[in-house]
């Protein structure tokens, strides 16, 4: 191997040199959120590994909330936590309190687990603002105020997705080194794509403007070829592919749930967050036009921490079709 390849090779670019590096763009950091993000790790690293060794859904639902939890409070750098195993918001008593506010979903898709479908953990930040008691208002804030968000997949490898609001960036755990190392930098999403993603199983109860969709994906009118259905009904997996090919995932409202099925601030906002910075789109089919503007996801304000919305998201100009769709509708 010549000199150049061995020193790249041997240059490793761990997830916390990263995140060091990106926040010496911000004089004003003193190293929190690098804490923060450590302890994130340890949690995705620790459920990993349980994962790994097969334990059943149950008791890996229940462990993988407790070891973000308690990862979560002894950084010192938390004040509020919303998980979605958990119903109440968990407050960090004040010794231990930090500045930021952490949305999760410990093991999403966890039903997958015993047919061993890549599940995953999704999390969003949030910062109190300065000088007042945290309340459940700090958490109940839009996803544009999110200062990061990410997921991490246990599959046949596991990868860590995340965006600091810069971009987004993928990292594989060497589970020799233990550490996540970049192996995906500035992912962008293609513009266009031939996926859609959705669970065809609710399609009698969709409205206009999704039923519409989903047929323009398989009956194209313009006689381009059309999209391949691929849904592997767990959130992580089918948006990590989404990110990566390009194509549209959408879980829609219909008549039986109107506000569909996932949830707005630990499923919807991160994943939405994610896909903007990468280039792409978020649409709930909701929230429509303001200001003579059509409003992303990341626009709803949430009035209950564990809200559920409709959500389409991917690719630029497939969103772009949907919104299409909603716009139209909203003129009938
Ligand atoms: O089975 P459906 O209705 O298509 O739902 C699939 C969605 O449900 C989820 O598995 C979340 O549900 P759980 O919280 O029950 O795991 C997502 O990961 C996935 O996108």
């Amino acid at each position: 191997m010549d000199h150049a390849a061995d020193a790249h090779r041997t240059d490793l670019m761990t997830i916390t040199r990263f995140v060091l590096n990106e926040q010496t763009k911000h004089p004003e950091s003193r190293g929190d959120f690098s804490i923060l993000l450590s302890h994130i790790v340890l949690g995705c690293k620790f459920v990993c590994t349980a994962v790994n060794k097969g334990e059943d859904q149950k008791k890996l639902d229940v462990l993988s909330n407790e070891v973000f939890i308690k990862a979560l409070v002894s950084s010192g750098r938390t004040c509020i936590l919303v998980s979605e195993e958990d119903e109440e918001a968990t407050f960090v008593e004040p010794a231990n309190r930090g500045k930021y506010c952490v949305v999760f979903d410990p093991l999403d898709g966890s039903s997958n687990i015993d047919c061993g479908v890549s599940i995953g953990t999704i999390f969003g930040i949030y910062m109190i603002k300065d000088g007042h008691e945290p309340t459940l208002d700090d958490v109940l804030q839009p996803g544009m105020n999110m200062l990061a968000a990410g997921y991490c997949m246990y599959g046949s490898s596991c990868t860590l997705v995340l965006s600091t609001g810069s971009g987004v960036n993928g990292f594989t755990l060497d589970p020799s080194l233990g550490e996540f190392i970049l192996t995906h930098p500035d992912i962008k999403i293609p513009k266009k794509g031939k996926i859609y993603s959705v669970n065809e199983g609710n399609a009698k109860n969709w409205d206009g403007p999704t039923s519409k969709y989903v047929q323009s994906c398989k009956y194209p009118a313009d006689g381009s070829s059309p999209k391949s259905l691929r849904y592997i009904g767990s959130m992580v997996a089918d948006v990590h592919r989404t990110l990566l090919y390009g194509g549209i995932f959408l879980y829609p409202g219909d008549k039986k749930s109107p506000n569909g099925k996932l949830r707005v601030l630990y499923e919807v906002f991160p994943m939405s967050f994610l896909m903007e910075q990468a280039g792409g789109q978020a649409f709930t089919g909701k929230q429509r036009v303001q200001f003579l503007r059509i409003l992303s996801a990341l626009d709803l304000v949430p009035e209950k921490i564990h809200e559920r919305s409709p959500i389409f998201l991917g690719s630029y100009d497939d969103v772009e079709e949907i919104k299409k769709l909603y716009a139209a509708e909203e003129q009938n």
